[in-house]
């Protein structure tokens, strides 16, 4: 399991473009035939993806790094599958995910395990897990059954549809609050205007990109903003004190996940647009 140490603001003023990429860009998660995790200690948060193919993947606990007999022993985990139908097997109990449909695993759960119905379109899970202190249930959630929040608008480049999965209204948790916002066809922006959450950090997995298309996510304090050139299926850690937007050549769909001291979507501290710099 890869790690990642917490940066603070001071020192990423002066990072380069590939200290920027090396501390915040989350490359090569989605691996067919693998699971891969990167452990970052900004609010302890796992990001990973599972893509099996022709052998079942088990979720395992990196004994070193989380001192733990399994995954879940202090840990809850959502899971979104952004590829085609796929099963995950939690203590012996299958649920099917179509594509982006979620799971949330509270913790206890001992065995977790991924299986793709067909090898050739594999199921590609992708996960975030949070510290969690108590059981909740484990939940699945369609797509179809998350409430659509839209907003933006095509004259703003920014018309979107935000669908929350895991949150105080919705599937229960410890402190993970996860999501997904797709944009229409013609829209680039998201997340603009932009905002921190001193409160929260947030990690955002980009894909439905397509293969020479990019994100422009822009990171850092609103008065010193940075960029990360990101592809299909990457992810990039945000730490609270950064904005977290981003600009395609293309439209695109992206999952949010949070972690933190409160798990209230819109506590959020807005930038205005002229304190952008
Ligand atoms: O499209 C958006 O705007 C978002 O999806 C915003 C994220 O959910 C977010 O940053 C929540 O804090
Ligand atoms: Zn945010």
């Amino acid at each position: 399991m890869e790690i990642r140490y917490a940066t603070n603001p001071e020192q990423t003023k002066a990072y380069s473009t590939d200290q920027l990429r090396r501390e915040y860009l989350m490359e090569g998660i989605m691996v067919p035939g693998e699971i891969k995790m990167v452990y970052s200690h900004v609010d302890r948060m796992i990001t990973g993806g599972a893509v099996p193919v022709h052998q079942p993947l088990e979720l395992e606990a990196d004994p070193q790094e989380m001192g733990a007999d399994y995954f879940l022993e202090r840990r809850e985990i959502g899971i979104i599958n952004v590829g085609s139908r796929g099963f995950i097997i939690v203590d012996g109990e299958e649920y099917v995910l179509e594509t982006k449909d979620c799971l949330y695993i509270g913790l206890g759960n001992r065995e977790v395990s991924f299986r793709s119905e067909n090898a050739e379109a594999p199921a590609r899970f992708y996960f975030n897990s949070a510290p969690a202190h108590q059981s909740y249930p484990t939940v699945k959630i369609a797509i179809s059954e998350a409430e659509p929040n839209h907003l933006g608008s095509i004259s703003s480049s920014n018309e979107r549809t935000i669908y929350k999965y895991i949150h105080p209204d919705g599937v229960q948790s410890c402190q993970l609050v996860m999501g997904m916002t797709l944009l229409k066809p013609n829209n680039m922006w998201n997340t603009m205007p932009c905002h921190t959450h001193n409160r929260r950090s947030e990690v955002y997995f980009y894909f439905d990109m397509p293969e020479d298309g990019v994100v422009f996510h822009f990171m850092g304090e609103p008065n010193e903003t940075r960029h990360l050139v990101v592809r299909n299926e990457q992810a990039v850690i945000s730490p609270s004190w950064s904005i977290h937007s981003g600009v395609g050549t293309s439209n695109y769909t992206f999952i949010w996940a949070m972690a933190g001291e409160n798990q209230i979507f819109a506590d959020m501290d807005s930038v205005p647009m002229e304190d952008l710099r």
